[in-house]
């Protein structure tokens, strides 16, 4: 438990870490949101900072009840590890690809070969991976001509999906569904964390240690990753673009640089993480601080593995401590979760309500792969995001809108929609928790964000 108290970084570079992580001038965060409503459209709102709840989003027009109120792109985002095996997808824009066929077999085919998240395999490289398989349904010949594109399934060609480009980098562990998201995500954050040859990590045997902790303990570490790359290389580009002032010394000039660099994360409401993760049942009160120097601790174990593999010194206060607990803890306190439906079920459904003597016909060939996939022939890909607008919102437990995907929404993006006609100027709120619990359980649940609930709901409820 020592060690975590130690990061040289921290000390070395407190100043630039206070910068960092203190609140942007409000100027600069309206123009930054102002710019983020008009590029992704969503000229109904408007993020407004207010002195309770911090910022907040507010309906510039009337809307009716179930009209969308926003559309957000991530930041960064990640698929869970353990979901990587059930579904493929495009690792900038999150929608599936490949084909049904392949969603399938690919599924089939690392369950039996008894796959963990730690090792997974994608398109290319089943062929490669080694079979220690005993077969559970299928022949591994059904399933290799799934896989190869040998055999079409009846009807698949209704639900085709883009076809998967693999990495620029080699790696065999990302997939897009285009060219352009391959290369937006090399540029934006995977061209750091590549394991492939073309990677400009440091070391990619410390990433493939980092990427293992991170499976091992707690995924959440890839996305914190993520930010940080995207900060790195944006630095990077800021300075290739001549950006940096040379009168200045090269300390001085630099760190205004990674605060640009850094902006976009900047905005983001955040705490420490193990000052802000919510004791879990299992954990008695009086061992609380126990249990959150243990949170820090893992913390620091994995930025070690992370500094190993992609330190840069020009960006070193991004390394420390206390950036990588705050960046951890925005996650854990904006709760944003990434969610995409899988149109294998849709494809099933569409099966099962064919007419009957068509639905028998492709059953004949269909019923088998239903069978060996079981109960989870549905699993929608599922992670953690962070949306720059969505994570504005303020909770109420009488949210007014709500997080909704609707059928055409099958990419990463965060949907808003009204529950009820919104007013002009009215706050748009979500609920961050079930609001149908009592009014203790959600307080209870509202505490781990660090507030108590006054909406009108918990006022009336209040004993
Ligand atoms: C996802 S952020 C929402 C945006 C945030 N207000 C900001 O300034 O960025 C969640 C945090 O906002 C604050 N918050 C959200 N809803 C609140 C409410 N109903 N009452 C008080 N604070 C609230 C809490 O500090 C919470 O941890």
């Amino acid at each position: 438990m020592a060690e975590a108290a130690i990061c040289p970084i921290d000390a070395q570079f407190s100043g630039e870490i206070s910068t960092l992580l203190s609140s942007p001038p409000l100027p600069q965060v309206q123009e930054y949101f102002e710019a983020l409503v008009s590029e992704r459209q969503c000229s109904g709102i408007k993020v407004i900072p207010d002195s309770e709840h911090g910022k907040g989003v507010h309906s510039q027009f009337d809307f009716e009840e179930n009209d969308l109120v926003l559309k957000d792109r991530m930041l960064v985002g990640a698929q869970h590890s353990s979901n990587k095996i059930d579904c493929l997808v495009c690792s900038f824009c999150f929608q599936f690809i490949g084909s049904i066929e392949l969603q399938i077999g690919r599924k089939l085919y690392l369950e039996e070969l008894g796959v963990s998240p730690f090792n997974e395999c994608g398109p290319s490289d089943q062929m490669e991976c080694s079979s220690s398989s005993e077969k559970i349904n299928l022949s591994q010949d059904i399933i290799q001509s799934l896989m190869n594109g040998s055999l079409q399934l009846p009807y698949s060609e209704k639900f085709r999906l883009p076809s998967a480009v693999p990495c620029p980098g080699g790696c065999k562990e990302a997939y897009y569904c285009s060219k352009s998201c391959a290369e937006a995500d090399w540029d934006s954050f995977h061209s750091l964390l590549c394991i492939g040859r073309g990677s400009s990590a440091l070391n990619t045997e410390a990433l493939l240690k980092f990427v293992k902790h991170a499976n091992e303990t707690n995924d959440i570490f890839i996305v914190a990753a993520k930010v940080i790359s995207f900060t790195v290389l944006r630095y990077r580009k800021l300075k290739q673009q001549g950006k940096l002032d040379t009168s200045k010394s090269s300390s001085s000039c630099i760190f205004p640089l990674l605060l640009e660099a850094w902006k976009p994360v900047s905005m983001g409401f955040k705490k420490r993480w193990w000052d802000c993760i919510a004791l879990p049942e299992d954990v008695d009160s009086c061992d609380e601080s126990e249990f959150r120097m243990q949170i820090k601790d893992l913390a620091f174990e994995s930025l070690q593995l992370l500094k190993e593999a992609i330190y840069d010194s020009e960006c070193a206060p991004l390394f420390s401590l206390d950036i990588y607990g705050h960046i951890i803890g925005m996650f854990e306190l904006n709760n944003l979760d990434l969610v995409v439906a899988s149109p294998v079920e849709d494809y099933f459904l569409y099966i099962d309500d064919l007419p009957p003597s068509q639905k028998k016909e492709a059953e004949k060939i269909t019923k088998s792969f239903l069978d060996a996939l079981g109960d989870d022939y549905s699993i929608s890909c599922e992670g953690t995001a962070f949306f720059p607008l969505q994570s504005c919102m303020n909770h109420s437990c009488i949210p007014n809108a709500k997080a909704f995907k609707r059928e055409e929404d099958r990419d990463g993006q965060a949907i808003i929609v009204a529950l009820r006609p919104i007013l002009k100027g009215e706050e748009i709120t979500i609920s961050y928790i079930d609001e149908d619990l009592t009014y203790e359980e959600r307080q209870e649940l509202l505490a781990d964000y660090g507030f108590t609930c006054k909406c009108p709901k918990c006022i009336e409820e209040r004993p």
